[in-house]
């Protein structure tokens, strides 16, 4: 076979079929740090298809997808390198590069096979130089928060955080529950200059609402009976210097929302039972899944807290929205839980197309419970469709069919919903997943079902 051309070598359509396929990834640069071939498993790795990294440069991947790469060694010491790494998505692999070289002895292409760790048995040392480097994830995000996306929706939202991280005005994250509120808050902290100062987190739903406000504000010596006889620092005393990451705000009590205020604006406050103000710096973040707008206008929150939180706003998709985050989380919490529990499973691309399809309600938060239980429990080594659990498999709307003689419009109407109801409520026997799936409110739903199931029940 001629090697001179990358296209010759696979020229044969069965040959191109069979490295597209194979387990380990390859990859192919040539003189000019251009990737020229990668094969399949760069969905595992990486989480994104070929060809969507074909034709970039070498530049474009290094220290995002993976960590410090051969590729600049091979190309300054003609020689093969091997490497251990952690891609993107967190797979364990081996990296081992072989320069090509011309007539003149010069590198032609870069052809590298990048081996999950787990699945090597051996690997001879012999002429290779084998270069270990310990790369952390550290190395491969961001920051030490492993936000993992491909959507252009995140990756807008993550340069809007890295703006934001540099100022201290507050910052308010909406979006559906699950959809990394409090992580990207984490991620914020990580990018500002307060990092290595605290970050101190309080979830106001999880908290009694007599208690928040000794959470928040602390007390001091003898501030009420039953209270630790020294007093406490409250969480806004503890971020001092750092973030303070106000989750679920909605719940707060709006008899504490002009206190919470206070402190945002004047950055001072004095603890339950005190006399004298305490100073603090603090970036306050807050989140939540509610319409706040709504609740101002319903009076249950405050119009001037809302607006002085929401200097910043900004909205996460939910993960229906941004279906390439689907796929890159999906592998990244396969190589997660593989690693956790000592397992080496693959998926199908069938079973991928099923998860793609669902639409997440519980968003990364159901996504990641469902592939660990799927790690866990799987015995094969691939997790396929058949291990999918059917409820994500993706419904099609019921086929109905009414008789329309003599019937009004009203009447119709009536059974059309009725037929619909009945069917849906026999797939999901749910009336929170009814209420989804046909994007009505759950009371709705509920009511719906009373009438025309258990009615009918009751004949
Ligand atoms: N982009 C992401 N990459 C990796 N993991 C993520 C990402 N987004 C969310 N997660 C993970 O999903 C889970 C839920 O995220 P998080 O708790 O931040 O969501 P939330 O929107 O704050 O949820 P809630 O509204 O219910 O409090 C966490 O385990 C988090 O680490």
């Amino acid at each position: 076979m001629n090697f001179d051309n990358i296209e010759q070598v696979f020229e044969n359509d069965n040959f191109k079929e069979i490295i597209d396929n194979l387990h380990d990834e390859i990859m192919v640069f040539d003189n000019n740090y251009t990737l020229v071939y990668i094969n399949k498993a760069s969905y595992r790795h990486y989480g994104v298809s070929p060809e969507s990294m074909i034709g970039k440069k070498f530049q474009s991947f290094d220290g995002t997808y993976w960590g410090q790469s051969t590729l600049p060694i091979v190309y300054k010491t003609k020689k093969m390198v091997a490497r251990k790494q952690i891609t993107k998505l967190g797979a364990d692999v081996l990296t081992v590069s072989v320069p090509i070289f011309d007539e003149n002895g010069d590198i032609k292409y870069v052809a590298m096979s990048v081996n999950d760790i787990d699945s090597i048995n051996k690997l001879s040392h012999q002429q290779c130089e084998f270069n270990e480097v310990g790369i952390t994830h550290k190395n491969l995000v961001d920051s030490d928060v492993n936000l993992i996306y491909q959507s252009d929706q995140m990756r807008e939202i993550t340069s809007l955080c890295k703006k934001i991280s540099k100022v201290k005005s507050p910052c308010l994250i909406l979006g559906e529950t699950g959809t990394g509120k409090s992580l990207l808050a984490k991620y914020i902290h990580s990018k500002s200059d307060r990092r290595d100062k605290p970050f101190m987190n309080i979830n106001c739903a999880s908290i009694s609402h007599n208690l928040i406000e000794s959470e928040l504000f602390g007390y001091c010596k003898g501030a009420f009976s039953g209270a630790n006889k020294e007093g406490k620092k409250g969480l806004i005393e503890l971020a001092n210097g750092g973030t303070l990451f106000l989750d679920e705000i909605s719940e707060i009590p709006i008899a504490l929302q002009a206190k919470l205020l206070q402190v945002i604006q004047d950055e001072e406050f004095i603890p339950i039972g005190g006399q004298k103000s305490i100073r603090v710096d603090i970036r306050v973040i807050a989140a939540t899944n509610c319409n706040l707008l709504q609740m101002v206008d319903l009076g249950t929150f405050r119009r001037d807290l809302y607006f002085r939180l929401n200097v910043f706003e900004i909205e996460i998709p939910s993960l229906r929205e941004r279906k390439e985050d689907v796929l890159a989380l999906t592998y990244y919490y396969i190589n997660l839980f593989n690693k956790a529990y000592k397992r080496n499973h693959t998926i199908s691309n069938e079973a991928i197309k099923i998860i793609g399809s669902y639409s997440w309600p519980g968003n990364i938060r159901e996504l990641s419970h469902t592939i660990e239980k799927l790690v866990v429990l799987v015995e094969d080594i691939e997790i396929t469709a058949q291990h999918i659990p059917k409820h994500l498999y993706v419904y099609e709307k019921p086929k109905t069919t009414i008789n329309t003689d003599n019937k009004s419009l009203d009447e119709m109407k009536e059974e059309l919903e009725k037929q619909i109801i009945i069917k849906t409520y026999n797939k999901y026997k749910n009336s929170v997943k009814v209420a989804q799936e046909l994007k009505i409110s759950q009371p709705k739903a509920y009511r719906l079902i009373k009438k025309y199931i258990d009615n009918e029940l009751n004949k």
